[in-house]
């Protein structure tokens, strides 16, 4: 049996069952994530809502294996990573298997690496030629709507847009199964932010999975498939974003729908959030 996720098509890209997560030493242990489950099928787009703090990186850290889980398990294209090492996760991670875009594209950029030599990198290690890269890292500069002008830059001499776009090219030039987006979009001015969920949609033809985390519905609302909805480390909500948008159930759901104007075309009723979120801090 091959013991290479990326070798399994079949079945979930991501699935996570009840996921614990927590920080600090034993005697100030604080519990992140609580039961947590989520599966996404290939090709298709979760969002991942919450307040601050309600566990949203550690999420997406766990499922890059950038924190360890308590409990629960992570099984990535099939295979059970739950167990795998430092080594085991980089060397998936190497693979391009699963990629990830963060908010501060300068996380996802080597500083030093020009434009072209960072796109070309996960390539280069997947054993790509020097040829077929410098072809692909200029298709996909395309795709993300950069001019090759930008190729012999550094990072640090890009707009944070223009830095954004080379970090989403970056995630998919390996085309990836599954690309974990923490919140991608929110350090952007809002023409930038149209222009990546844009983007996004876009490169969601081509069959990869996006987990998309983000504090703001209105951004994950467009491009999501399913919605998955974080309060306090537990998922409280999931469905399709249509009905998480039109019917949500729980009370914190309730109030980030109430609280998104961009899904609304009158302002949300005051009063009614004030209402909601007495009772979620009640
Ligand atoms: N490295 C860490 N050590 C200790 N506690 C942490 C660490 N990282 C996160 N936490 C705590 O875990 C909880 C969840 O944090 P997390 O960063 O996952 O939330 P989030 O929903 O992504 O928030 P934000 O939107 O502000 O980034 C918070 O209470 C946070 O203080």
């Amino acid at each position: 049996m091959s013991t290479d996720p990326s070798q399994k098509a079949a079945g979930p890209v991501l699935e996570v069952r009840d996921l614990e997560v927590h920080y600090g030493p034993r005697r100030r242990r604080r519990r992140a994530l609580h039961g947590v489950s989520l599966s996404v099928a290939p090709g298709e787009t979760v969002g991942i809502i919450g307040e601050t703090g309600s566990g949203k990186s550690t999420l997406a850290r766990a499922a890059l294996g950038l924190v360890r889980a308590s409990a629960g398990s992570i099984v990535i294209g099939g295979e059970d990573v739950s167990a795998y090492g430092h080594r085991s996760w980089r060397a998936l991670r190497r693979r391009g298997v699963i990629q990830y875009v963060f908010q501060d594209p300068l996380r996802s950029l080597d500083p030093d690496l020009t434009i072209e030599a960072s796109l070309a990198e996960p390539l280069l290690i997947q054993g790509v030629s020097r040829q077929e890269a410098a072809t692909r890292v200029r298709a996909f500069l395309s795709r993300v709507r950069l001019s090759d002008d930008l190729l012999d830059r550094l990072p640090g001499e890009l707009s944070g847009g223009q830095r954004q776009r080379v970090a989403v090219a970056r995630a998919l030039v390996t085309e990836p199964r599954l690309v974990i987006l923490d919140e991608p979009v929110s350090a952007l001015d809002s023409a930038n932010r149209v222009q990546i969920l844009q983007i996004l949609k876009e490169l969601r033809a081509d069959g990869v999975a996006l987990v998309f985390i983000s504090h703001d519905l209105g951004s994950v609302a467009g491009v999501a498939d399913r919605i998955a909805v974080l309060y306090r480390g537990e998922l409280v909500e999931a469905g399709t974003a249509r009905d998480v948008i039109s019917e949500p159930r729980h009370p914190y759901t309730r109030l980030l729908v109430r609280s998104a104007p961009t899904l609304h075309s009158a302002p949300a009723d005051r009063a009614e959030r004030e209402a909601l979120r007495a009772l979620l801090h009640a």
